[in-house]
């Protein structure tokens, strides 16, 4: 869609019914957490971990992901993908129960759900991170109408692969939602373009340390779930700013 990155023409923009939100570096305050375990890992073997390999991991399934990060830091012969997942579950069991919400995270899933706006989460994690990562924000996550996670049986290919958008447009009541009503919010470049093609609108909400190269596949960037207008997407205002 030809649309202006920061705010769309109200002819332009699509009339969405229905919101799936992605969970790592969107909802939830997770991906720095990979970010640093991943440093720590790295050092070990005089390394360093580069923001141009976490822009690739970021979205992806966990094996997809080690996979990459082994081939990408030269690992290969010295550990194992599966033995860096092993090494980084340690460390990452501990850090997940006390991730925080991102700006705006709470106020928009609310307001959505207050107006009857379906909305559900599409993410790479799976089950036993997800448990571990939403432990102190249920009452949040109850407000979605479902939750689709990287292991589910239908999501066979990770993200930029549409799968898992598709399962969750399909899971909405009266599903498959038409894709051209969803609107996806992600942090990722691979999470945009599994939204892309998935056929749906996507929002990006980079890391400020994404190079910007990486915004060109959404349909509008902005740097805080705080900025996003529901009216220029035909979802209803906000009573009150941000505060
Ligand atoms: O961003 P998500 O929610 O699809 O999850 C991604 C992985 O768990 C970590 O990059
Ligand atoms: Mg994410």
């Amino acid at each position: 869609m030809a649309a202006n990155k920061c705010s769309l023409a109200a002819a332009d923009a699509p009339s969405i019914t229905h919101v799936v939100f992605d969970m790592d570096g969107l909802l939830l305050d997770t991906e720095k957490l990979y970010g640093e375990v991943q440093e720590n890992i790295l050092a070990r073997y005089n390394k360093t971990f580069e923001w141009s390999l976490k822009a690739k991991m970021m979205g992806m399934k966990a094996i997809e992901a080690a996979r990459l990060f082994v081939e990408e830091t030269g690992l290969n012969g010295l550990l194992s993908p599966e033995e860096f997942l092993v090494e980084r579950e340690d460390m990452l069991r501990t850090m997940f129960p006390a991730c925080e919400l991102m700006p705006g995270a709470s106020r928009l899933i609310q307001h959505l759900h207050a107006n009857g706006i379906p909305i559900c989460v599409a993410t790479s994690s799976h089950t036993r991170h997800f448990q571990l990562k939403t432990q102190k924000h249920g009452e949040l996550f109850s407000l979605m109408h479902h939750i689709v996670r990287g292991d589910d049986p239908e999501v066979k290919q990770g993200k930029p692969s549409p799968d898992v958008f598709l399962v969750a447009a399909k899971r909405f009541e009266g599903g498959p939602v038409d894709p051209k009503k969803i609107l996806v919010f992600e942090d990722a470049p691979a999470g945009v373009l599994a939204a892309k093609n998935a056929g749906m609108s996507a929002i990006m909400v980079p890391d400020p340390r994404l190079d910007s190269s990486y915004h060109e596949t959404a349909d509008q960037v902005i740097s805080s779930l705080l900025d996003f207008n529901p009216s220029e997407w035909g979802l209803p205002p906000f009573d009150k700013p941000a505060s």
